[in-house]
């Protein structure tokens, strides 16, 4: 589907001129979460590897307001906090961050090298650490904010293929539930969402036989695969008041898989 049709149902007052970070935010579920907070009147910063210029034209046209894209590589992390730090400079302190950005090549446990262990962790676990830090003490000052921490349900399927990323997956749950408590005091909350199998453009490209995907739709209570703006409603709830007294938890938005195989 065409990231012009992503459309959230829900409205959410409260994220009108908020200031939004969000990791990978140009591609994927990440632009479709770009396109939800935009179609909430919030002001969304997000980084990314590659140009992401031509998805910023687009959303200008379409929500009459440009997100402010920092091309940056999460896993240099003194470029991760100085993103960080342009985007409050100019759309006042972040009070919603979103650790989108993730990588899940596949891979066998027997062909992990130490370097691809750390790269892995870069990129799915430590980028997500010290975002978080770096935006704590805006958030403070704000008087609070919300951040969400993309996890998976992966780990919790006990999935093969990519071990190092599970682990990752696992750890951000771990993390969140950790951060929740000791950024709690400043009325910052930490959440983490855990999809199900998302049908982006690379997942169909890289990943999506058949054969999975069948197998995957067997395991739904659902009968009908995820899309990225299925994902979009569930984030703008965890950073909304809505959610104002919800904190350290996973939200789990999977076709109702995991506890039904
Ligand atoms: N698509 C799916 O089926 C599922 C996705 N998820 C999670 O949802 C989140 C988004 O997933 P997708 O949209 O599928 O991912 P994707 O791979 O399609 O997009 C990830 C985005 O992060 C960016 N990115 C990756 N590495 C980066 C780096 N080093 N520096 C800066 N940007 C980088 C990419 O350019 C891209 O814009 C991830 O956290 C993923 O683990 C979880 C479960 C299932
Ligand atoms: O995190 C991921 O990426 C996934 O979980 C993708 C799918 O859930 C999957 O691999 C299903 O088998």
């Amino acid at each position: 589907m065409p990231v012009s049709d992503i459309s959230p149902t829900a409205t959410f007052h409260d994220l009108k001129e908020a200031s939004v970070f969000i990791t990978g935010g140009g591609s994927g579920i990440g632009a479709a979460l770009t396109d939800g907070f935009l179609g909430q009147g919030a002001k969304v910063a997000f980084v990314g590897r590659s140009d992401a210029n031509r998805f910023c034209d687009e959303m200008q046209e379409k929500h009459g307001q440009r997100p402010l894209f920092i091309q940056c590589d999460i896993t240099d992390i003194p470029a991760l906090k100085s993103a960080i730090n342009s985007a409050a400079t100019a759309h006042g302190p972040i009070t919603t961050l979103v650790n989108n950005a993730a990588n899940d090549l596949r891979h066998k446990a027997s062909e992990v090298t130490e370097e691809f262990w750390d790269k892995a962790m870069a990129i799915n676990l430590k980028a997500y650490f010290f975002a978080c830090q770096a935006v704590e003490q805006g958030m403070r000052a704000a008087g609070g904010g919300s951040i969400i921490n993309f996890s998976s349900i992966s780990y919790m399927m006990g999935n093969a293929g990519y071990p190092v990323y599970t682990t990752a997956n696992s750890g951000i749950n771990g993390m969140t539930r950790s951060l929740a408590r000791e950024f709690g005091d400043g009325a910052i909350r930490v959440n983490a969402l855990a999809p199900g199998w998302v049908l982006t453009q690379k997942q169909k490209e890289m990943w999506a036989t058949p054969e999975d995907l069948a197998a995957h739709l067997a395991r739904q209570c659902l009968k009908e695969h995820l899309a990225p703006q299925d994902i979009v409603d569930g984030v703008l709830f965890l950073a909304s008041k809505a959610s104002r007294m919800m904190t350290g938890q996973a939200l789990v938005i999977d076709g109702g898989v995991v506890g039904t195989g």
